[in-house]
């Protein structure tokens, strides 16, 4: 009889034939058993790698985010439209009314924006470029996707990743003023942390000298001449624009009009969209991106600031000029802070 034929009834002498058969049975379907499995392990690791591919180099990243036959850039199965790298993006500031901004431009028909802040610029680069596409809305050609981050302003990479990203990346930093976004920002840590000291306090190195605290980030944050230095490296100044967070508040419809102009879009959010909501005392829209109700922004936003001692604003105050006017002289603008 051949190998791996059925052997004869009496072939290994002792051991009657079902008792025999039945064992070469296990051992087939244990062996289908163990190749089924291997199969779904290197399947099960793909997936993962499909998910969390290797960081892309910075190197390889504007040929990765700019050649239309990149993997990055082709389309999604399942769902309308493409996710893609951002066009642009609402790099700062921290307190500077970037939400507000971004909810507001989601009301543009070819606008579509990140809900959550992604902070892949400073905290994930290392999950690589596609992590980040992954984390964008779907877009329809000829819509802009958008995402905002305020840290990256003070990041000191995020200018070149951006740029590694895409060199004709629109940059958007809304602006307010220095003191008022120091105390915005030292209200927010109170909220989550009520046991900290006094704003105050945390302004001084040393109080009778009048001496900043400039590694305090709430001061650094601020200074925003210093950290617009590092981007200007790596994009040219016409790229940025600057946003007053005050106008934001006082003529949404305004600013919202030259955001529009920048990215290239049709003025198609005017003041018609917004009311002023008194209770909220904020501009609130009449209609949010996908519903036909009015909305405000959330309670974290427009909190009410503690009452702070009036020399150390004016200190403050002081402090920030030189950066304030060397802030106007970069980009044209002045913002009234003074
Ligand atoms: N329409 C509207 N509604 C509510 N709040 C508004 C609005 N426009 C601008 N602002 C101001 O936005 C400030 C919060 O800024 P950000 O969104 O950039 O904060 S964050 O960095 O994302 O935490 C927030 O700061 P605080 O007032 O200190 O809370 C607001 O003053």
């Amino acid at each position: 009889m051949a190998r791996g034929g059925a052997p004869p009834a009496s072939s290994s002498g002792s051991e009657p034939l079902p008792r025999r058969a039945l064992r070469k049975l296990l051992l087939v379907l244990g062996s289908l058993l163990m190749s089924l499995y291997a199969s779904y392990c290197l399947a099960g690791a793909a997936r993962v790698l499909a998910r969390d591919p290797a960081p892309i180099l910075v190197e390889q990243a504007e040929e990765v985010a700019g050649t239309p036959r990149d993997p990055l850039m082709q389309s999604q199965p399942g769902g309308e439209g493409n996710k893609r790298l951002p066009q642009a993006v609402i790099v700062g500031v921290k307190k500077g009314g970037t939400r507000a901004l971004l909810e507001f431009l989601r009301v543009h028909p070819d606008v579509r924006a990140a809900g959550a802040e992604p902070h892949f610029f400073d905290r994930s680069y290392g999950r690589g470029l596609a992590w980040y596409r992954d984390l964008m809305p779907r877009t329809l050609d000829g819509q802009i996707t958008m995402e905002k981050t305020p840290s990256y302003f003070v990041t000191k990479e995020a200018p070149a990743r951006i740029a590694a990203m895409s060199k004709g990346t629109k940059l958007i930093v809304v602006v307010r003023d220095p003191v008022t976004r120091a105390i915005s920002d030292y209200t927010q840590t109170l909220s989550k942390k009520p046991d900290i000291p006094t704003f105050e306090s945390l302004t001084f190195k040393n109080r009778t000298t009048g001496l900043i605290d400039t590694s305090w980030s709430a001061i650094q944050i601020g200074i925003y001449a210093k950290h617009l230095e590092n981007w200007l490296l790596y994009f040219p100044i016409g790229q940025i624009l600057f946003v007053s967070g005050e106008r934001l508040i006082s003529d949404p419809a305004g600013e919202l009009g030259r955001v529009q102009d920048f990215l290239g879009l049709k003025r198609i959010i005017t003041d018609k969209h917004f009311y002023f909501n008194k209770t909220k005392g904020f501009p609130c829209l009449k209609k949010a991106e996908g519903s036909s109700k009015p909305h405000c922004l959330g309670k974290t936003k427009g909190r009410t600031h503690p009452n702070i001692d009036q020399k150390v604003v004016q200190r403050l105050r002081e402090f920030y000029r030189p950066f304030n006017m060397k802030f106007y002289q970069m980009t044209g603008q002045d913002f009234g802070w003074d």
